[in-house]
């Protein structure tokens, strides 16, 4: 799981390698400088020591240029340290910008490769939350611990090595406690990251909740349920407080149990070190010096202890977030095997013996047989959940048959590059889908590149010209996904627009089955008259006239083909369309 976190992160970081040397370069000499710098502020105190003590004896020579040439030292290296940690502090940030800027689009690209069964099968926040909560684990991760990892790793070794080489005894005092700090701070660290998990499952759970009380919104406020809906609510709040409050709780320990590991530490550094210079009968400048130059390593010395432990559950979220984005990114792209060009519909389109299921074992349609020939509509009719969408889903390619064939003028539709199938197809979905742009944008969404004229064109086919002059903006008028500029009727009319617009040659629509007013329903009709005149189609039929107007009625029940004809003809058959055409049952 790590390998394949840290293949997925060098993967986007290795076009930066010049970067992120410098910066590790810079690291490198911060630490340095900031580590030597004790050493300046040791021969300080001995300059000071020395210069206090000829003072005080008669006829000795007191100077204090030791003193100020250390002082001077002891800055400028604590400056270099200071320029080297700030200047590599803002290299990472830009290349941790950039790069995980590239991972967003590369997610996103990768994205619309993926075929409609992963979208079918994803909810649409869990998709989101890689963008938003994964990238930024990862951001987070890029930014601070990876580089406090680094920088923190050469303190801390640079630290024992500068103690080590001053005096092996005063390193093993200032270094006693660590064993005893880390373990602490492991255990802190462990328990911060349960509560974490917990925070993160509790945190889903309530966004899960919030996201289903907000979509059925209306539900809620016909049903007048608002009062239970907000008591239900608590309780999913209640858990996340609590987990919250807790991993607060323990990521705040962590400071202020190391700065007190840090200031028993100082004690026994002070301790020892006047012991050890007491017994040792050490000069007395040079055991201040030592005494100070290990107080502050002392102190220097459990920084990057806490702070390494600190980056452990940031590492774990970007760890957990890098693999959850890698699993999409490795899952199937959509197939695109075929390398014919599909040209315009000669003959017509056939689904032969077709088998198909979305979930193994649960078969949806079994041995489906339709011929449409071209200029022909087929209206598809059945109760709901028969497979009348399952149809459609198949001729636009969105799934692969699980046997059987689709063809496109005698050739099967998977031997055709995708993109050039797909521009030969068009959909009418019930739900309309209308983006965030202007009007005339929306309407020339397939085909970017249409004149004004011919977007207003197919806008009058569709009988939504009018309603658009009437807005102030026209054709320019921006859609956001907030106003409800459109009704539902207007907006599957301004689908049917677009439609017309790409000119397809095989048409697939759903008729809507949305109450809406009998002036819009006559529009509605015309527009997909309109639509359909000289193409072939396959219509999901709802309406009797559109029914009665088909050229061949496909009945279809529990995912089987199991009546086919005219009105007529299936009528005299007297079997389950005239059932329900007597009855005057809706087709839906
Ligand atoms: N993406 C999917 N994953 C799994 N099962 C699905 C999926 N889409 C549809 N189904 C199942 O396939 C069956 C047929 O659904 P389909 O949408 O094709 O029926 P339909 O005739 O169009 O129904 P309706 O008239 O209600 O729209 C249903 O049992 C449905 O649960």
């Amino acid at each position: 799981m790590i390998k394949r976190a840290v293949r997925y992160f060098t993967s986007y970081l290795m076009p930066y390698w010049k970067g992120l040397i410098l910066a590790a370069t810079l690291v490198l000499l911060g630490t340095y400088a900031q580590i030597k710098a004790p050493l300046y502020l040791g021969d300080a105190i001995s300059g000071l020591t020395k210069y206090l003590t000829a003072s005080f004896t008669p006829g000795a020579h007191a100077s204090l240029h030791d003193f100020y040439q250390a002082l001077i030292g002891m800055v400028l290296f604590y400056l270099l340290s200071e320029i080297g940690l700030v200047l590599s502090g803002l290299i990472i940030s830009r290349v941790s910008s950039d790069s995980v800027g590239e991972m967003r689009t590369g997610l996103f690209a990768n994205l619309q490769k993926k075929t409609i069964r992963y979208f079918d099968s994803h909810q649409d926040g869990k998709i989101l939350s890689l963008f938003t909560s994964d990238l930024d684990n990862v951001f987070n991760a890029m930014n601070s611990a990876v580089f406090q990892i680094f920088s923190q790793g050469v303190l801390f070794l640079g630290i024992i090595w500068m103690m080590l080489e001053k005096s092996l005894t005063m390193a093993l005092v200032t270094m006693a406690l660590s064993p005893v700090a880390i373990v602490v701070a492991l255990v802190i660290v462990n328990q911060a990251r349960k509560q974490i998990e917990k925070q993160q499952q509790a945190t889903g759970d309530l966004n899960g909740y919030i996201n289903e009380q907000l979509s059925g919104q209306a539900v809620l406020l016909a049903e007048g349920r608002q009062e239970q809906s907000i008591e239900s609510f608590r309780p999913f709040n209640e858990t996340v407080r609590q987990a919250s409050q807790k991993g607060q709780f323990y990521s705040g320990l962590l400071s202020p149990l190391m700065q007190g590991f840090s200031l028993l530490n100082l004690a026994i550094v002070i301790f020892f070190g006047s012991w050890l210079v007491l017994h040792n009968g050490m000069d007395k400048a040079a055991g201040l010096s030592l005494i100070v130059v290990f107080v502050t390593y002392s102190q220097q010395y459990f920084q990057p202890i806490s702070q390494l432990t600190a980056i452990y559950n940031p590492l774990q979220l970007a760890i957990t977030g890098a693999n959850r984005i890698r699993d999409v990114e490795e899952m199937p792209n959509e197939v695109n095997a075929g390398h014919l060009q599909a040209g315009p519909l000669k003959r017509g389109v056939a689904l032969r013996h077709v088998d198909f299921a979305y979930q193994e074992g649960r078969p949806i349609l079994k041995d489906v047989s339709i011929d449409v020939k071209k200029g022909q509509m087929v209206a598809l009719v059945g109760p709901t959940g028969s497979g009348k969408t399952t149809v459609m889903n198949l001729l636009n390619r969105f799934y692969d048959l699980n046997s059987g064939e689709i063809t496109y003028d005698g050739t099967p539709i998977k031997d055709f590059d995708l993109e050039s199938l797909r521009r030969r197809v068009g959909i009418v979905l019930q739900e309309s889908v209308i983006f965030s742009k202007s009007i005339r944008e929306n309407i020339a969404f397939g085909k970017p590149e249409a004149t004004l004229a011919e977007v207003e064109d197919a806008a009058k086919q569709a009988n939504i010209h009018d309603f658009i002059m009437s807005l102030p903006d026209g054709y320019d008028t921006q859609v956001t996904g907030a106003d409800n500029l459109f009704s539902t009727g207007q907006k599957q009319l301004l689908s049917i627009a677009r439609t017309i617009l790409t000119n397809p040659d095989l048409l697939i629509l759903d008729e809507a089955t949305a109450n809406v007013d009998t002036v819009t329903e006559a529009k509605i009709q015309l527009a997909m008259e309109n639509v359909m005149k000289d193409r072939t189609s396959f219509v999901i039929a709802h309406r009797l006239k559109t029914i009665l107007s088909a050229d061949q009625i496909v009945v279809l029940k529990d995912g089987r083909v199991i009546e086919k004809g005219t009105h007529e003809q299936l009528l005299s058959e007297k079997g389950f369309y005239s059932e329900l055409y007597y009855n005057q049952m809706v087709f839906d």
